[in-house]
Parts: C-alpha cells; structure tokens; sequence
C-alpha cells in the first residue's frame, strides 16, 4: 500500500528507527536508492551533488558514494554538516576518495553547465519558510541551470517545497525527477507544488510496514485495492437487483447536469435510471427514464416509501431550492449523493452515514466557511475537516481527489487534466449513485468511483487527446471497470477482504 506521509511523521518513523539503531542503515538505503535513480534517468555525464546540512543532505553524501561505485564522475557540493548521520557519511564520501567543496551561488554556477545531472539534497522535510537569503542565492542558481537544460533529482522533496502544502513557497527549486522516501509527501501530490517535483519515484525502504502505517495521513490504494470494493454481480442479475437510481437536478439553463448524471449512473451499472426534475432535460440515452414535474418538491416527497429508489443523486443543476429539497431526501434515510447546488452549509448535521457529499474546491470553501485558496493548499485538512462537519463519506474533488470517510483518508491516482472540463462532476454523481444503488457503503462508493471515473478519463485521454468532455468520460466507464480489473470475476475469485482506510 503505498501511503501519504508528511515530515511530522516521517520524523516518528526516524525516532523509532534510531531507536532500534537503524536509522543509519535506512539513510544508507535511501541514498542508494537515489543513487540507483539518477543513474538510470540520467545515465551520461558526470553528477553533482548538492548536500545540505541536515539529513537531506545525508542522503546526497550516501548517493554520491554508490554513484561513484556504479563508474560515473562524482562532484560534492556540501554546506557544514549539522546532521550526525550526514558528518558520517561525509566521512565515508572521504573514505572512498570524494572530494567535498564549500557550497556558494558562485560554485554552484562554476561546477554546473557540465554536469549530466544535479541531485538536489540541500532542504528535504526539515525546510521550515522563509528560505534564509544565504540558500536563496544557491536555489536560484540552480533553477537557473534546470532551465538551461541540465536535469535535476531532487532527494525527498525539492529544496524549499514544504512537504505538507500544495503551495510554492518563494524562492524554491525544481526537479524533472523526485525519489522520496517510505510514503508520498502531500507536496508532491497536490496543486503548484506537485508540478515543481517533476516525476515522483517512491522508494519504500525496508521500515516495518506498520511503522510507517501508523503515521501514515493517507492511503493511495492500488487498482487491485479499488477493485476489490466494486460490486460483485450473479449470473443471474436483472435490472431490479442492481440498483434503482434517481437523479434529482437540472433547472433551466442547466438541464444538461442532470441528464449527464444519469448517464454515468447507467454506464457505472445502474439497473434502472429515472431523472426527475422541473426542467426539460435532454434524453442523452434512451435508456434513461425523464420526469419533468411541474412541482418537483410536491411529485418527490409525494412518493410512498416503498416506492423511493435504492440511491439517489441530489443537486446537478437544481438550482436556487436544492438545499431544502435535499434536506427532505436526506430524512428518507436513502443512500444519497449530495453534489453542486446541494452543498450548503446548512446541511451540517442532516446527512446520514450512506451520504457521499462531492465537493470541489470553491464548494468545499463554501462548506467550511473559508476560501477555495485554503482548500487548495492543504487538500488533506480540508478533506477531514469536511467529513468531521458532514459526515459519511466526502470526494474533495480535484487532482488527485481526496476521499475522507470514517476509516481515515484515501487519495485517488491518475486521471488526466482534459477530465477539467464542464459535466465532469455530474457524471461522478451519478456514477457515485450508481455504486451505492448496488449496495455499496459510503467509502467503498466513493474511493471505487472516483478511480473508476479517473480511469475512465484515462481511456478518454487516449482516444480523444486533450480536451474531453464528460460524455467521453461516460463511454469509457465500462472499460475503466474492466481495467481496474474486477468485471466478470466470479464471486468467489474476487478479491474482497482486503483493507484499507
Ligand atoms: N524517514 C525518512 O523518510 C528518512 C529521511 N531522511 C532524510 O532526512 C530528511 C530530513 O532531514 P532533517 O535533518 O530533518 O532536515 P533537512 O535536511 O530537510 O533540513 C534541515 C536543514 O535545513 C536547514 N533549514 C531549515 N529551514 C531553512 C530555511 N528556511 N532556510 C535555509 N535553511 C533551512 C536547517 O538549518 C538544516 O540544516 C528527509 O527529507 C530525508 O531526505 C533520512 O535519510 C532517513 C530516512
């Protein structure tokens, strides 16, 4: 399971580790493991390595030795060692013949141009803003030479990212390549900060598995991981068996949320879709079922009970009274998707445990009482401290979405850009909706649907190119499911059992 980690928890893992007398060997494996990445990313010309003083720097010192065993030119840039771990492996860099230079904006820029790779281990989890002029100098001078075409690796995170935020503090490098170590830093996942560290490579390292679980702020589950939260269907399914969904949206200039919601419930496997709303909204399949009612509110809650669907999606398009209608949704106890206009603050407290609530950014913002620019920068904070206010199970949607549910935090991988689009959200409702008519629980729906719509864009991307509209997305919802590979698998093949928050 790969997990999210941030410095704070990285530094309880290191505790233990010194505890146990090994955290000597865990820095020697994490600076082979670098050591074996620039090799193979970037296998001419000779290294130069940058070695802060804390254990970022450590690092560099343990690379620039396997480095020069693997046969390549070796320079050492270093600041004053700090870290006792990093004067060792200096001493060992000496040992084996490394020569280490005083590192300043003016040797950087002389040792440079000629290098076939820079590797980054000046700040790692321990860099707290701003950065101090002395190292602004140096950073500077190392952009400087990524843009002129010399590729640079960053060891852990790149020097003056902060490992928790989506945000770019002034002054801070980049790299084409990451390697990071035992989890993925939220800076590396989410918004400017991710796009400064290139490609991510996570290294492991050989730390008990539950050490690192323990801190651990999130999982990104695997596909097989995903997979293994799909419903499973008998050989003998019919449509009354796999779910009846309602999709409750649309309003006049926005009729089109509605019907792409009941798209991607019926390519997520509904049995029977039926979209209600006040407005005319557009048949996109055949095969949905279109109310338009005079008085929505008055044909809904006029339903007996035993005629209420298995799942409903609230909210696409519904406009200005979405919130007191969904409010009466909620208190049939159905599960329900609350999207778009039913994403009011006032719904606190009304939500029920089979409630997926599908914020973005802006809506979060709304939710929680702050702007979309503080949801942005900590996704993860922003994600608990959602479903602490609503509860069941939250998609903070985005690149990656978070998913907060009471099992802890799930970040969902892949996608693609073009998935920015109008409709996009719509159909994750309704695929949402979909998941939770055929039985699923809050979080299963929500961690299983949200990877398969980012498969599903995925699929988009490589038949449509770049920009991609949410019928795309729609039209690839089966094969997204088949990749992630749970379709046709027998029951008793499946792989439920696995867990993970
Ligand atoms: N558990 C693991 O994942 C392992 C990680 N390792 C590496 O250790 C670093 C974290 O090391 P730490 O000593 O805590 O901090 P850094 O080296 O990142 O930075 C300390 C260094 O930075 C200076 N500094 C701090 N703030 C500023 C600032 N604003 N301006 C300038 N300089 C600043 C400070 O003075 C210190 O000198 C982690 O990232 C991994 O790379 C280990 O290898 C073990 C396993």
């Amino acid at each position: 399971m790969p997990w999210v980690l941030d410095g704070a928890g990285a530094r309880a893992v290191d505790a233990r580790l010194e505890a146990a007398g090994l955290l000597d060997l865990t820095m020697e494996e994490a600076g082979r493991a670098v050591a074996d990445a620039a090799h193979a990313a970037f296998p001419h010309g000779a290294a130069l390595l940058l070695a802060g003083g804390g254990a970022n720097g450590g690092d560099a010192f343990v690379a620039a030795r396997h480095l020069l065993t693997l046969g390549r030119e070796v320079q050492v840039l270093a600041l004053p060692s700090r870290h006792p771990l990093t004067r060792l492996n200096r001493r060992r860099w000496r040992a084996v013949g490394g020569v280490t230079r005083a590192l300043g904006e003016a040797a950087l820029k002389r040792a440079a141009p000629g290098a076939g790779v820079i590797v980054d281990g000046l700040l790692g989890t321990g860099f707290r803003p701003p950065l101090r002029p002395a190292l602004a100098g140096v950073l500077a001078a190392l952009n400087g030479t990524r843009e002129r075409g010399v590729p640079v690796l960053a060891v852990d995170l790149p020097s003056g990212l902060t490992d928790s935020l989506a945000t770019v503090p002034d002054g801070a490098a980049g790299a084409d390549l990451t390697v990071t170590f035992m989890g993925l830093k939220p800076a590396l996942l989410f918004g400017p900060a991710a796009a400064r560290a290139g490609q991510v490579q996570l290294a492991p390292l050989r730390v008990p598995g539950d050490w690192v679980a323990a801190q651990a702020l999130a999982a990104q589950p695997t596909d097989a991981q995903v997979a293994a939260r799909l419903p499973v269907r008998g050989a003998d399914a019919h449509k009354g068996v796999a779910g009846r969904v309602w999709i409750v949206g649309g309003h006049p200039g926005t009729v089109g949320a509605a019907g792409l919601a009941g798209v991607g419930a019926l390519r997520a496997g509904a049995g029977l879709v039926t979209v209600h709303s006040a407005a005319e909204v557009p048949l996109l399949m055949p095969e949905l079922m279109v109310h338009r009612h005079a008085d929505l509110r008055a044909a809904l809650l006029g339903t007996p009970a035993s005629g209420r669907p298995d799942a409903v999606a609230v909210g696409m398009g519904l406009g200005p009274d979405a919130a007191a209608l969904a409010r009466e949704i909620l208190a049939w106890g159905v599960p329900t998707v609350l999207d778009a206009d039913a994403l009011q603050p006032e719904l606190a407290g009304c939500g029920h445990d089979r409630c997926v609530w599908t914020p973005h950014p802006g809506e979060a913002g709304r939710l929680l009482g702050c702007a979309a620019a503080d949801v942005t920068r900590d996704p993860l904070a922003a994600a608990r401290a959602l479903h602490a206010r609503l509860g069941g199970a939250v998609v903070l949607k985005g690149g990656p979405s978070v998913v907060a549910h009471a099992g802890g935090l799930s970040v969902s991988r892949g996608g693609h850009p073009g998935m920015a689009s109008g409709g996009m959200g719509d159909t994750l409702s309704g695929v949402l909706a979909a998941l939770l008519g055929q039985r699923l629980g809050a979080a299963d729906a929500a961690v299983a649907g949200v990877r398969l719509h980012a498969r599903a864009g995925e699929r988009a991307a490589a038949r449509h190119g770049y920009g991609l509209s949410a019928s795309d997305v729609a039209q690839e919802l089966g094969g997204a499911w088949r990749d992630l590979g749970a379709a046709g698998l027998p029951p008793h093949m499946h792989p439920r059992g696995v867990k993970f928050p």
